[in-house]
């Protein structure tokens, strides 16, 4: 089985509850076409174009000047990433055990010269080229790279381009590379057999095949789509988690200029995947890679959303790519999250700091950035813990947590990553809201995404807070995470093939 086809048996909850929706929507109400219909509705496809504004009568108005071109300033000196704020507590800070933590320095500074990040494109090599001076900004041109090289089959893209890279011959994934997601939607020009094998030792290769979205034997059933059709498509859009508002935004750009037509499943399926993909396509960012060492990224969320796993799969792929990782255990709270990490640690390959249970895990924290500036690591991972039970203790937690690491990196952490269970469903959008309060989220990362009917849920998150998707997860093996590539997802949300 292709990894494509991987990608659609895992959204296939999702996507079949849309699927099923559009079946019986459309069928209520709708009628068989004739052949010659069926020609003239494909050449009607598209909605219909607006008018063409008619000209304005009396002369034109004056074409307004071009602004002078305000010439880049070139930075003297290293740009470093910009600091975000720290989160502060509800309650009055509790004065820190001078002998536990190290003095915090006297003020931070107000304003760092932010460093840009560069995001990656999405046909880099995974090899990040090494820097070139101590004084420019090295843009690391890396995303979150696909599945672990050990693991990925002979003749994939990433096998290639690791090939190519190694002889020095740059070259576009785009040719060799479909998604992640695409992948899973059964589209991979990639060798079957050596995929299947992969795909045959994960719990994806259990599940069920999807229903495809061929056009079935015998007439297109079409439908005019009028007032009651969108509130039953509304209603749908609803039920697969995409929220109230979003769901009203998308039905009623959908009636744009198809309002009155006859629309058959896989119309409607082409239109919602084109709405979907527009509001994702802002969101999706791979997560910014800096040149200042150690990077830190802080991964937060509640307990269960799938932060240690995610952490995992990140630094597995993160080493895959030739960066040395630091795990710290920060959810020192919980032992068998910490030995859930050390397990991830050693499939990784990547060191994982633990302390003591119970311990001050800003002081982990601090610790770790210890060693990871004296070992010159490239990211230093912090897991940390995800009680929200206490909102006031976690609050405190995480801006201890972030003032001991600005004593060593006034500009860390570099990432806030929240994690977010797809199987929450709407409560995702509360838990940003949440740990929007408790820590500065710079991105989100969405696990689960497999096996639920709930992935609409992604959809009202970008159109609700705009924040960065830098990867899904779509099941619990150590390649099953994915930079996000809105296209792809909106097709396999809609179950749509091609
Ligand atoms: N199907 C599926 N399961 C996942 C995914 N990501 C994580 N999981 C599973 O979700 C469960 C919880 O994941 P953890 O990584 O332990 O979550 P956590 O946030 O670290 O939870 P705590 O350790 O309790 O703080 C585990 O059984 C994981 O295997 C995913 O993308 N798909």
């Amino acid at each position: 089985m292709s990894f494509f086809g991987k990608l659609k048996q895992r959204l296939f909850t999702s996507s079949s509850r849309l699927d099923k929706g559009l079946d019986e929507i459309v069928s209520q109400g709708g009628e068989p076409e004739a052949e010659d219909d069926q020609r003239l509705a494909a050449q009607t496809l598209a909605p219909e174009p607006a008018p063409e504004p008619a000209p304005e009568p009396g002369p034109l108005p004056e074409p307004a000047p071009e602004p002078e071109p305000v010439p880049a300033p070139e930075p003297e000196e290293p740009i470093e990433p910009e600091p975000r704020p720290v989160p502060q507590p509800e309650e009055p800070e509790q004065p820190e055990d001078p002998e536990e933590l190290p003095d915090e320095p006297e003020e931070l500074p107000e304003e760092l010269p932010g460093e840009q990040p560069v995001e990656m494109p999405r046909d880099w090599p995974l090899e990040a080229p090494q820097p070139q001076g101590d004084s420019l900004p090295e843009p690391a041109p890396m995303e979150i790279p696909v599945g672990n090289p050990s693991e990925i089959p002979l003749g994939s893209a990433s096998a290639a381009t690791s090939a190519a890279d190694a002889a020095g011959v740059s070259v576009s994934q785009g040719a060799a590379k479909v998604g992640f997601l695409g992948r899973l939607l059964g589209r991979s020009s990639a060798p079957a057999s050596a995929e299947a094998a992969a795909a045959a030792k994960t719990p994806a290769a259990r599940i069920p095949a999807a229903k495809t979205s061929a056009a079935p034997a015998g007439p297109v059933i079409r439908r005019a789509l009028d007032d009651d059709m969108l509130e039953q498509l509304e209603e749908l859009l609803i039920a697969s988690d995409m929220g109230v508002d979003t769901a009203l935004r998308v039905t009623a750009n959908l009636a744009e200029g198809r309002y009155g037509r006859k629309l058959s499943v896989t119309d409607i399926k082409r239109a919602l995947a084109d709405e979907i993909a527009r509001i994702m396509e802002p969101v999706a960012r791979p997560m910014p890679i800096y040149t200042r060492t150690p990077q830190v990224v802080l991964v937060v969320g509640v307990n269960g959303s799938g932060k240690t796993t995610t952490i995992g799969k990140l630094a597995s792929q993160f080493r895959a790519a030739g960066k040395s990782v630091i795990i710290a255990a920060g959810d020192t709270f919980r032992a068998a999250a910490v030995e859930q990490l050390q397990v991830w640690g050693e499939r990784a390959g990547v060191p994982v700091l633990t302390a003591p249970e119970g311990s001050d895990p800003a002081s982990l924290a601090f610790d770790a950035m210890t060693k990871a500036e004296a070992e010159g690591a490239d990211l230093l991972l912090i897991d940390t813990a995800g009680r929200l039970q206490n909102r006031a203790d976690l609050m405190e937690e995480l801006a201890k947590i972030v003032r001991v690491i600005r004593k060593k990196d006034p500009t860390a952490p570099h990432n806030t990553l929240l994690v977010l269970d797809a199987t929450t469903g709407q409560n995702a959008l509360s838990q940003v809201e949440i740990f929007r309060k408790l820590a500065d989220v710079s991105g989100l990362v969405m696990t689960k995404l497999d096996g639920t009917a709930k992935g609409g849920v992604l959809v009202a998150l970008a159109d609700k807070f705009g924040l960065p998707i830098h990867a899904i997860g779509v099941g619990e093996q150590i390649d099953d995470l994915a930079p996000f590539d809105p296209q792809e997802f909106a097709r396999a949300l809609t179950g749509l093939d091609a």
